[in-house]
């Protein structure tokens, strides 16, 4: 995160996730109720081609309004959904062409943290066992074969003689292995009977984790140790350690969600992503379901955790000033795309996106001095993914957008050329209305501060639709209003520092 960058262990601009051409389609409409009706399935178009990568240690913030693709996005690159299209490569790897064992490994090193603390806990769990469930489906704690688990003792106290003892081969999952040992203490005392010499082996720590046995070989005694139903507790006990690391106490591990606040909860399910040392973590929406009091120090804690564990963060947010404070680079997305991308200073000082731009106008400014500033509100609503406007998709909604190069024009005029376009293309205007009204006067209302030959056209084309001829509206005004806007998708790839700056402004 910004303020403690320097500390961290970074590899400067190395990509740990590179995310190439995603596209995710949501199928809509194949249910059994649209096939009777005649319905056709349509795809929406969450994620439509979209670009980035995740460099080792960084923040990169993912940002836009509600719909446009973000949670998609993350889910997709994490394997939780299945992609339409595009790669994600994780340190190198292609994540949509892993074997089950590379897949695995994956599965560990990348986690999620959601934005409901409510919903994202099961309620029927312990939270010890929510933190704990990634570790149990992993197999973990693993055996490390570099553990050593024999060795010989001798054993005095009247038993002269060397002992072997074994231990099983996974009793360092039981007991914490200090350099490649794990150490077991192991007392042999004799007991003489009447017809047989018995020995008994106990072991004085973890004894309620451990079984032993003992047999006595022909001159060489031997000792075996097993192992018995150690890695639950182990993982408990990590359980614990995780829950108080993330600001709670171990002694909750037997407690339910519902015994917990919200940001209580989230810190479980920051806890749960970092049970399995991941490197990477999706942060959706970490703090947008909880009090702004308690937002601050899930933050923090984020942070904290970055650094002590060396993490990379893609953090999902709508809310911009969030991400101000913990991002280093900031991706903005519009409906299914990448708008544009840049470090975080960059994007809030000097956007070069028209959306990045109203984007960051919309968001309440808390410096006195700054209040007075102009706002241009973010008019209309994100089109429908289903049917994004083709060539910029924010050309629907942007006050830069572009005239053709022999029109001269005034952007709020050719503004609302272009809404009357919309409107007349959907077929929204009432040719009654229009017609009572008067093309020319009601062209004066819908589209101020057009003169000379363009007023004429946009005229022409009222005429027709007062006549109900639509389409001829339409041609007309695309003959003489058509923009590159609409014609051309702008160029959405990361250039060599990794910028994008999809607008044809900036071509
Ligand atoms: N399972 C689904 N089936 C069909 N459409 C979906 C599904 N999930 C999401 N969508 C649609 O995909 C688009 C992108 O949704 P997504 O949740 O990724 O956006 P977002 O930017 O994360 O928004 P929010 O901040 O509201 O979560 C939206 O139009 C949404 O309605």
């Amino acid at each position: 995160m910004t303020e403690t960058a320097p500390e961290r262990e970074s590899t400067g601009d190395d990509a740990l996730v590179e995310v190439r051409n995603l596209r995710k389609y949501y199928q809509d409409g194949g249910g059994l109720l649209d096939r009777v009706l005649g319905r056709e399935a349509t795809s929406v178009k969450a994620v439509d081609g979209v670009s980035f990568d995740v460099r080792e240690g960084e923040t990169l913030g993912l940002v836009g309004e509600s719909g446009c693709g973000k949670s998609t996005t993350g889910e997709t690159l994490l394997r939780l959904r299945e992609a339409t299209d595009g790669t994600v490569a994780f340190d190198g790897e292609n994540v949509f062409d892993l074997d089950d064992e590379s897949m695995s490994s994956f599965r560990r090193r990348a986690q999620i943290v959601f934005q409901d603390p409510f919903s994202s806990l099961d309620p029927r769990m312990t939270v010890g066992a929510i933190v704990a469930e990634g570790m149990r489906i992993h197999g973990l704690p693993e055996s490390d074969p570099t553990v050593a688990t024999a060795a010989e003792l001798t054993v005095g106290d009247g038993i002269d003689r060397t002992v072997e003892v074994s231990v099983a081969e996974d009793l360092d999952r039981v007991v914490e292995a200090e350099e490649g040992v794990a150490r077991v203490s192991v007392s042999v005392r004799k007991h003489e009977g009447d017809d047989e010499t018995r020995y008994e082996a106990s072991v004085d720590s973890h004894a309620d984790l451990l079984g032993a046995t003992v047999e006595d070989r022909d001159t060489d005694l031997h000792v075996e140790v097993t192992v018995t139903g150690s890695a639950n507790a182990i993982r408990k006990k990590r359980a614990g350690d995780l829950l108080e690391r993330v600001g709670l106490s171990a002694d909750q591990v037997d407690r339910y969600p519902h015994e917990f606040s919200g940001g209580q909860r989230q810190r479980v399910g920051i806890a749960r992503a970092l049970a399995l040392d991941p490197e990477f973590i999706v942060l959706d929406e970490p703090v947008s379901a909880l009090d702004v009091s308690v937002q601050a120090q899930v933050l923090n804690l984020l942070d904290e955790l970055q650094d002590e564990f060396g993490l990379t963060y893609l953090f999902i947010a709508h809310d911009l000033s969030v991400v101000r404070h913990i991002c280093d680079r900031v991706a903005v997305m519009y409906l299914g795309r990448v708008a544009e991308l840049g470090p975080t200073d960059e994007i809030f000082e000097n956007p070069d996106h028209p959306y990045t731009e109203a984007l960051l106008e919309s968001v309440p400014r808390a410096e006195v001095a700054e209040q007075g500033r102009r706002v241009a509100t973010l008019a209309g609503d994100v089109p429908s993914p289903r049917n994004p406007p083709s060539g910029c998709r924010f050309r629907t909604r942007c006050p830069k957008v572009i005239p053709p190069d022999d029109i001269e024009i005034e952007q709020d005029a050719f503004r609302a050329v272009m809404n009357l376009r919309e409107e007349i293309e959907a077929e929204n205007l009432d040719p009654d209305e229009v017609r009572t009204a008067d093309p020319a006067a009601y062209r004066k209302e819908e589209v101020p501060g057009i003169a000379g030959e363009n007023a004429g056209i946009v005229d022409e084309a009222l005429e027709a639709v007062a006549d109900g001829d639509f389409d001829t509206a339409a041609e007309t005004l695309r003959d003489r209003f058509e923009t590159v806007c609409e014609t051309t998708p702008p160029d959405d790839s990361p250039g060599g520092d990794g910028t994008v700056v999809a607008c044809h402004l900036h071509d």
